[in-house]
């Protein structure tokens, strides 16, 4: 679903690499966060991810595409599969709760009754019923960040990636809004959330992907088995998990 064979980003030429000689696998389904201090290169392999960004050196594959290869006419395909959510809510700002998810499906021509029935749906899921008709200055910062959830998820994307979700967030919002992405992934959806709330990570036990100066340096599952035990860093393939 998402792999990374020997990524390498560098910014610029002589930069020391934002995110250097990283392997790793999430397969379907799966539920990742990815930690590590501020510049450890969170972002980066987000943005690689959704090809924001291409490699410098190494594969990265999302859904079935080699990205680096991948022509630019074949992008917004690839985007139809990945939702997107970030610290800053970037939501529009004149439009409604329900006019800002809607407008996602528009853009993507859905027809108006796949757009009536699945913006409500998606307003349930992430626990916005009867707040459609609020603009986002009328909400807290909890629940504009769960309409933000609502459109990156509304047109059901096989994969959600999330930048710092909670960063401008208290912690019980916080653990709320995880509990969202949580149950996003509970209806299958690939979730990975990049974060440096290690509490948030300790009550979710779920497996970690730690960054350190751009290098994967564990790759661990809460509460269970360490994952690190199978964890072949010269492929970058579980023995568990390979598929
Ligand atoms: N557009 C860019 N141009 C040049 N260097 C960049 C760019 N974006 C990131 N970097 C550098 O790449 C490294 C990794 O940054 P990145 O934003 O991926 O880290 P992060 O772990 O997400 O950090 P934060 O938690 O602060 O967002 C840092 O050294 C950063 O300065």
């Amino acid at each position: 679903m998402i792999r990374f064979e020997h990524v390498t980003k560098r910014y610029g030429a002589g930069s020391a690499p934002a995110i250097d000689d990283v392997s790793m696998e999430v397969s379907r389904g799966e539920f990742v966060f990815v930690v590590g201090a501020s510049g450890s290169g969170k972002s980066t392999m987000i943005r690689l991810a959704t090809r924001e960004i291409t490699a410098t050196q190494g594969s990265v594959l999302v859904a079935g595409r080699e990205l680096r290869g991948l022509p630019d006419r074949r992008v917004p395909a690839l985007r139809r599969e990945i939702g997107v959510v970030f610290q800053d809510f970037r939501l529009l700002e004149g439009k409604t709760v329900y006019q800002n998810v809607a407008f996602v499906l528009k853009v993507l021509g859905s027809k108006r009754h796949t757009v009536k029935q699945l913006v409500p749906e998606t307003l349930e899921l992430v626990g916005l019923e009867g707040k459609a008709g609020r603009l986002p200055h009328e909400l807290s910062g909890g629940e504009q960040q769960r309409v933000a959830i609502a459109r990156a998820v509304v047109k059901k994307p096989a994969i959600l990636l999330a930048d710092e979700p909670t960063g401008n967030l208290d912690p019980e919002t916080s653990l709320d809004i995880v509990t969202v992405l949580d149950r996003i992934n509970k209806t299958g959806t690939t979730v990975l959330v990049a974060t440096h709330d290690q509490s948030i990570v300790d009550d979710f036990k779920k497996r970690v992907l730690e960054l350190k100066d751009g290098a994967l340096v564990r790759d661990e599952q809460q509460g269970g088995y360490l994952r690190n035990q199978d964890f072949d860093h010269g492929s970058g393939r579980r023995a568990a998990d390979a598929g």
